[in-house]
């Protein structure tokens, strides 16, 4: 068996799918999520949606929003923040508003993480106001990662790291201090993410594959483990893994 294969049949906790080209991966990863998002507005009357910031998604951005679906019954928020306005060219939500909620999906609703407060711990609780009332579980969820591991705002430098990656914690919303983050951010807790219908990860290029690789089969158990690692691992399914070289 191959390196990859014996590290999927380890933790059996995701599909990898490569495909030929990065535009190929974006369509078919907007296939996926608007078909979830159809069959959850089929079955409950909502879809529920969460996508990350960063400079991966765009094609797929561009691909979800020209889905004919009923945008109208779709919420879609972050998976994570940077504690900025949305004027700030760091925001997720601006990058989110410019280039996934436009055609067909500027009918969606959009619940924002970032909330003008004087701390990212004062913004997180202002945020899980709002999105307390949002149709949980996420009917989908599409995660980025960083070529330390990081996923989320779980980054591994993070001082509340063992909070971040706890399977069962209570919250919604968490704020995050890491020196590798570049700023304070606001992330949804591990087991939001890990509670979605359809999780996804999204990622290209030959050095973030072997970055997930490495974390996959690298020997280490606990806090020691990569992110996204921990993300696989507290998955109660197989996480739909998107790469394109
Ligand atoms: O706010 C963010 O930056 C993202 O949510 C973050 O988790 C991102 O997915 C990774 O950092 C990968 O970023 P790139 O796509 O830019 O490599």
């Amino acid at each position: 068996m191959t390196a990859q294969e014996t590290a999927q049949a380890a933790t059996q906790g995701y599909d990898w799918t490569a495909f030929s080209d990065r535009e190929a991966l974006a369509e078919t990863l907007a296939d996926r999520v608007a078909e979830t998002l159809s069959a959850a507005i089929e079955r409950r009357g909502a879809g529920f949606l969460a996508v990350s910031g960063g400079t991966t998604p765009g094609r797929f951005f561009a691909a979800l929003s020209s889905r004919p679906i009923a945008w109208d019954k779709v919420t879609v928020t972050l998976v994570d923040e940077r504690f900025v306005p949305p004027s700030s060219p760091r925001s997720n939500a601006a990058l989110v508003a410019d280039t996934l909620l436009r055609n067909a999906a500027s009918a969606a609703r959009f619940a924002p993480l970032y909330h003008a407060a004087d701390s990212a711990a004062d913004a997180a609780i202002a945020a899980e106001a709002e999105l307390a009332t949002l149709p949980w579980p996420l009917d989908a969820a599409v995660l980025g990662m960083g070529t330390d591991g990081h996923t989320a705002s779980f980054f591994p430098d993070a001082d509340t790291l063992p909070d971040l990656l706890d399977p069962h914690n209570a919250r919604i919303v968490l704020p995050v201090e890491a020196a590798s983050a570049g700023e304070p951010r606001l992330t949804l807790s591990m087991p939001r993410l890990t509670g979605a219908g359809f999780l996804a990860l999204h990622i290209e290029g030959a050095e973030k594959r072997a970055v997930f690789e490495a974390a996959m089969q690298a020997a280490i158990q606990g806090d020691d483990r990569k992110p996204i690692r921990a993300v696989i691992e507290a998955s109660p399914r197989p996480v739909n893994v998107f790469w394109a070289p």
